[in-house]
């Protein structure tokens, strides 16, 4: 880009930049010396594909999102937290939202996770422990109690049975006189991620995508601010995927959910504001760096180009970020503190929207409260102690950052390539039922294609860590004296007992017959191709459990079955 072009792009930043509301803060250097909010090529300097880096705020939105960066709103500080019974967790939540944390992000536990209640014989051993027990929209109030739900963000962690817990979330808002119109907040859902990495699904992928696009239809229409699809990478990197594996990956899944609302006939700028995305920040500093702002580019870029997004908000990339768990060791488990930091650093750095640093006790159990305190205040020692708030994407320009990003975009891009392929050997005519990504990446789940690749590069993990190339303090280097003597939280299992006797006597308090009457009303609704959401939350605002509204689905759509592999 030549010079000229360069400084025009400069003069229309700075107008924005001017107009724009910036935070009331102190934007100077440790030793007091001012900083600008955004660094660039000097004046009458030219540089060849600069139109790929730009400035923030402005397509490709390498980047960031906004022309102030940080300085005009902070990320979100958004800590994960979930656990025992309704609750015990309201009263965890408080104290992140009392101690400086920016909007609240449910964990659920196993049995929640998969659809099931607690007094399911699959469910024993389970309730409570690696989250929140919520059978029913009773215990949704319960969660929220003392919360208004109307002012602050709430993600939920949830994909199999996403749509019916979000229904008991807007339940529990109504019971708080909340206009659900107004919630804003996320809602994990991705299920495409389930069948490639996590395993939580729960039906055939066919029949999930409809419901997916009912929830997606209904949030579009009824809830502006809401989004209801946290496209998740998280998962995909845990399960020890490279990191343009995860990024080409959770691009594509969210591709096929905007193939999804096209082929429901919904306007693409007015739904793909409703697409977020969740990555992993894991230890190699500079690839994570890139590895964010590669994303936006690469979003941006397909949202503009194949799917005719015409603002800026749809074209625009946010995420969540959460340190990467995987990386965090029982040795020594002290350092975790210290990889958490490296690792959020790199998110922040990155451009991250909002993030979640991880306990140091994580490997071992769900964080203690001082583990959790002190993983929130890592955040605030970023944000209000380092100055890493005071200039948008410091590190653009960086040779290093700059080739990172455009090699991770690459590798991206030729992945996207293979899934279209698998597309089109499934559909070679080219009549898609959603879209060609769509069909690539059904066809990726239904072949194993995608497990097996990350389990490849799992693989070649493993083998270097073990040859020593890869090394990890206190695992197979420095082993040390640093021992680890913490409390962890133990969640106990009168915590089950309760929950499963509680939901006793809500069965015994409810009328069975309008329980009836909402679910047969839910399955007419799944043969007839209508929109569900309204006659789920119906089901809900009877008490309905969720066991009950799955198991009335899963019977319907049959259970999905990994293909076997090897
Ligand atoms: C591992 C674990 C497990 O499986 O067990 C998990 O999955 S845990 C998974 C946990 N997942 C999560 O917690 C997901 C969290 N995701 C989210 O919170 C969201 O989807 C998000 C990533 C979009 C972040 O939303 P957010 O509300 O916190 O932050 P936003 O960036 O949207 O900012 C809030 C508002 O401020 C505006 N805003 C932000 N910065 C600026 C700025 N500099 N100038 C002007 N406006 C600004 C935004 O445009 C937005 O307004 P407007 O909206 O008007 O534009």
């Amino acid at each position: 880009m030549d010079a000229d072009a360069i400084e025009e792009g400069r003069l229309r930043w700075q107008a924005r930049y001017d107009k724009a509301r910036k935070r009331d803060a102190d934007f100077t250097t440790l030793s007091g010396d001012p900083v600008e909010p955004v660094y660039g090529p000097r004046p009458g300097d030219t540089y060849e594909g600069f139109e790929r880096i730009g400035w923030p705020g402005e397509y490709p939105f390498t980047r960031g999102l906004h022309p102030t960066g940080y300085r005009g709103r902070t990320w979100t500080i958004r800590q994960f937290a979930g656990f025992g019974n309704a609750r015990q967790t309201n009263e965890r939540y408080k104290m992140i939202l009392a101690a400086g944390g920016g909007g609240l992000s449910v964990a659920f536990d196993m049995p929640t996770l998969m659809g099931r209640d607690s007094d399911d014989p699959r469910s024993l051993g389970e309730v409570g422990h690696c989250g929140v027990a919520i059978d029913s929209a009773a215990d949704m109030e319960i969660l929220f109690g003392d919360i208004p739900l109307g002012d602050v963000t709430t993600s939920m962690t949830i994909s199999g049975p996403a749509v019916p817990v979000f229904c008991m979330y807007l339940v529990a808002a109504e019971r708080q006189g909340v206009d659900p119109g107004v919630l804003n907040g996320t809602l994990q859902t991705d299920i495409f991620k389930e069948y490639i990495a996590q395993k939580e699904w729960l039906f055939q992928p066919e029949p999930h995508l409809r419901l997916i696009g009912d929830l997606m239809e209904h949030c579009a229409a009824s809830i502006p601010a809401y989004k209801p699809l946290s496209v998740s990478g998280y998962h995909i990197r845990e399960a020890g995927a490279t990191a343009a594996q995860e990024l080409a990956y959770t691009l594509a899944d969210g591709f096929g959910y905007v193939e999804l609302g096209l082929a429901r006939g919904l306007d693409v700028d007015t739904f793909a504001p409703g697409l977020s995305f969740f990555f992993d920040a894991h230890l190699d500093f500079f690839e994570e760096i890139a590895k964010f702002r590669a994303a936006r580019r690469i979003w941006a870029r397909w949202m503009k180009e194949t799917y005719g997004a015409k603002t800026d908000k749809a074209q625009w990339l946010r995420f969540h970020t959460q340190t990467a768990g995987v990386s965090l060791t029982a040795q020594q488990p002290y350092n975790n503190v210290v990889r958490t930091a490296v690792e959020a650093l790199s998110a922040v750095l990155g451009g991250t929207n909002s993030l979640h640093t991880n306990a140091l006790d994580e490997t071992l159990a769900l964080p203690s409260e001082l583990a959790a305190e002190i993983a929130l205040r890592t955040q605030q020692v970023l944000m209000e102690e380092t100055g890493v708030a005071n200039v948008a994407d410091p590190l653009g320009g960086s040779w290093y950052v700059e080739q990172l990003t455009d090699r991770i975009e690459a590798e991206a891009e030729k992945i996207f390539d293979q899934i279209k392929e698998r597309g089109t050997r499934a559909h070679p005519d080219g009549q898609h039922p959603i879209g060609p990504i769509t069909s690539g990446i059904l066809r990726g789940i239904e072949d194993g294609w995608f497990t097996g690749e990350i389990a490849e590069s799992a693989f070649q993990y493993q083998r270097a860590l073990e040859k020593g190339d890869k090394r990890v303090v206190g695992v197979n280097v420095h082993h040390g004296s640093v021992t680890g003597d913490l409390e962890i939280l133990r969640v106990s299992h009168e915590v089950e007992r309760d929950q499963v006797s509680q939901l006793a006597d809500r069965k015994a308090a409810r009328d069975d017959a309008r329980v009836t009457a909402a679910l047969d009303a839910m399955l007419a609704a799944a043969r007839d191709g209508s929109n569900m959401i309204a006659p789920m939350l119906d089901a809900v605002r009877a008490e309905a459990t969720l066991g009950e509204i799955c198991g009335v689905l899963r019977d319907e759509w049959g259970v999905y079955t990994e293909p076997p592999g090897f």
